[in-house]
């Protein structure tokens, strides 16, 4: 008899890393045109999974992976990424694997670029041929088209939003012929609601065409969408393989952490009140690109936590980021009652100001630093925290005791999934990574701190975790938070008041409470409306 052959198998896949089993027996197939929605908490081993199946080096260099994978009935035994490419499987990883320095278009034709004829080439040989750039950009235009994005294909790719990035990645692999087998590791994390809708899409159109897809996301409900089978991984075990129409966000949720969960009952918000004014901003602009900020002006209460919303690109992330000092900003801006110079990073964070970036990885981490080192990096540069003194500061060097202490502290608290407070940054799983991040500004304990999409990239389980220990600081020390997210439901669910920026501008201020319509109309710029101004809540 003919036996159907799947396009991937995996059978009896594990990895430790030095002793530390991440993935135990995973037997997996795939079919061709299949879409495989890929769940778990951060750390279960997804991401493991998918370099040993793109023979990432980080793989082969921690001593390799058991069990076999076969891709149309033969084994495979990839020795680098490049081997994977040539064998058809693409991935897009959770960090960005752009050139910064290169433009959208140079990224995705790279190393596949087109060239031109010249007769040097006859003479010297392929390294003299130049580059045929218009057809280069015609097929760069080409996969962004595919996307239906509005991605400049001439932008530096440093200059880009994040969601730019995320797209020329995926235009990048598909661009490339002979794509069989498409990773994508969380590529909706950094999209905004209405972006995901349009790589949601594009992802079926790709299945439809035969390219099999990975999917991962801790969006369970684009997982439900668009996915043909769900595979559940929980502490490296693969513990479900499930069809998405019998089951629910609900169930996937607990299969996840391994336990029932409560539906839990939306607490309504204590109405608090504010009296004093710790921060201003009056006709602030900033450039930064892909975020239009352009005349915002603010009154935040000290002690309240202050939300920012509004549609991709309309402003809410380029606040922050002007005022602490990461992009070109203008305008006034005034902490305590006096002036915060603007256009320089060290001042804010001198007066107690804190960020903590949604571009975390870019901005957050030393990646080859152990997690206390990272935890306690700035307040020890920033406030000389944690450190030993003789002879009236003469003499300093490092309190390792006290780095060690307080990192324990935050792995406990936000739940750090490690092997200690030594393991280095770069080994933790990306949801960690974005925990330590939190951990690294709450160890400033700023008078005021700009958390921008502080669940991106958290798991179900953790993202509440989160929010509550945002919550916590608040209540514990005073602390001012001001945090932008695209998530209104995150807003509404621990903000005193919500402003809804558009067109670089603040649309309007409402209460947690008012109607998600009111929110709505805000969005798209509808600011005569009923938009009540909640001047304190
Ligand atoms: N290079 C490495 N060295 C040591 N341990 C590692 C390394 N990379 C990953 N790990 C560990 O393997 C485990 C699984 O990590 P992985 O990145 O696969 O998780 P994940 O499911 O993708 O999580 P997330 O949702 O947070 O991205 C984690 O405990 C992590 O600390």
């Amino acid at each position: 008899m003919n036996e159907k052959v799947p396009l991937l198998k995996l059978e009896n896949i594990s990895k430790d890393f030095f002793g530390n089993k991440v993935l135990n027996d995973i037997n997996l197939t795939i079919e061709q045109g299949e879409i495989i929605g890929l769940v778990g908490e951060n750390g279960a081993g997804k991401s493991t999974m998918m370099n040993i199946i793109f023979g990432s080096n980080i793989i082969k260099d921690t001593g390799g992976y058991g069990g076999k994978i076969y891709l149309n009935g033969s084994e495979i035994n990839f020795n680098s990424s490049f081997d994977a490419l040539d064998a058809g499987i693409g991935m897009v990883h959770q960090e960005f694997s752009l050139i910064p320095g290169f433009t959208a278009y140079e990224n995705i034709v790279f190393n596949r670029e087109d060239t031109k004829y010249n007769f040097m080439v006859d003479i010297f040989g392929d390294r003299l041929s130049t580059l045929n750039r218009s057809k280069m950009k015609k097929r760069a235009e080409k996969a962004i088209k595919t996307l239906e994005v509005n991605v400049d294909i001439n932008m530096l790719v440093n200059e880009m939003p994040v969601g730019h990035k995320q797209f020329t990645e995926i235009a990048r692999e598909i661009d490339r012929k002979n794509t069989k087998i498409l990773v994508l590791d969380e590529p909706t994390a950094v999209l905004t609601e209405s972006e995901a809708d349009i790589l949601l899409k594009t992802i079926k159109k790709l299945s439809k065409k035969g390219i099999s897809i990975i999917f991962i996301s801790h969006r369970l409900k684009e997982i439900l969408d668009i996915s043909d089978k769900i595979v559940v991984l929980r502490d490296g075990e693969l513990i479900k393989e499930v069809s998405p129409s019998d089951t629910s966000i609900h169930e996937i949720s607990e299969w996840m952490v391994g336990r029932s969960l409560e539906k839990k009952e939306k607490k309504s918000i204590e109405e608090r009140k504010f009296e004093n004014i710790i921060f201003k901003t009056k006709k602030l602009w900033v450039d930064m690109p892909g975020e239009t900020v352009r005349d915002v002006s603010l009154e935040i209460y000290e002690g309240e936590i202050f939300g920012i919303g509004g549609l991709a690109g309309q402003g809410k992330l380029g606040i922050a980021n002007g005022i602490m000092g990461l992009y070109p900003a203008g305008g006034y801006v005034e902490f305590r009652g006096q002036e915060l110079h603007l256009n320089d990073a060290l001042t804010p964070l001198k007066k107690g100001l804190a960020f903590v970036s949604e571009d975390r990885r870019g901005v957050g981490l030393l990646l080859d630093e152990p997690i206390d080192l990272n935890i306690g990096f700035t307040a020890m540069n920033i406030q000389e925290k944690f450190i030993k003194k003789l002879f009236g500061g003469l003499l300093k060097w490092r309190d390792d005791e006290s780095l060690q202490n307080i990192a324990n502290e935050y792995i406990n608290s936000l739940e750090i999934k490690c092997t200690s407070e030594k393991q280095k940054a770069k080994e933790l799983s990306g949801g960690n990574q974005q925990k330590v991040c939190l951990a690294k500004s709450f160890a400033l304990k700023p008078d005021l701190l700009f958390v921008s999409e502080p669940t991106r990239g958290i798991d179900v389980g953790a993202k509440q975790l989160v929010l509550d220990t945002l919550k916590k600081y608040n209540k514990e020390y005073g602390t001012t938070i001001i945090i932008a997210s695209s998530e209104l439901e995150e807003l509404r669910s621990i903000c005193d008041r919500i402003s809804i920026v558009n067109e670089g501008k603040i649309a309007g201020i409402l209460s947690p409470k008012d109607p998600i319509a009111s929110f709505g109309e805000l969005m798209v710029g509808n600011v005569s409306t009923d938009s009540k101004k909640v001047s304190n809540v």
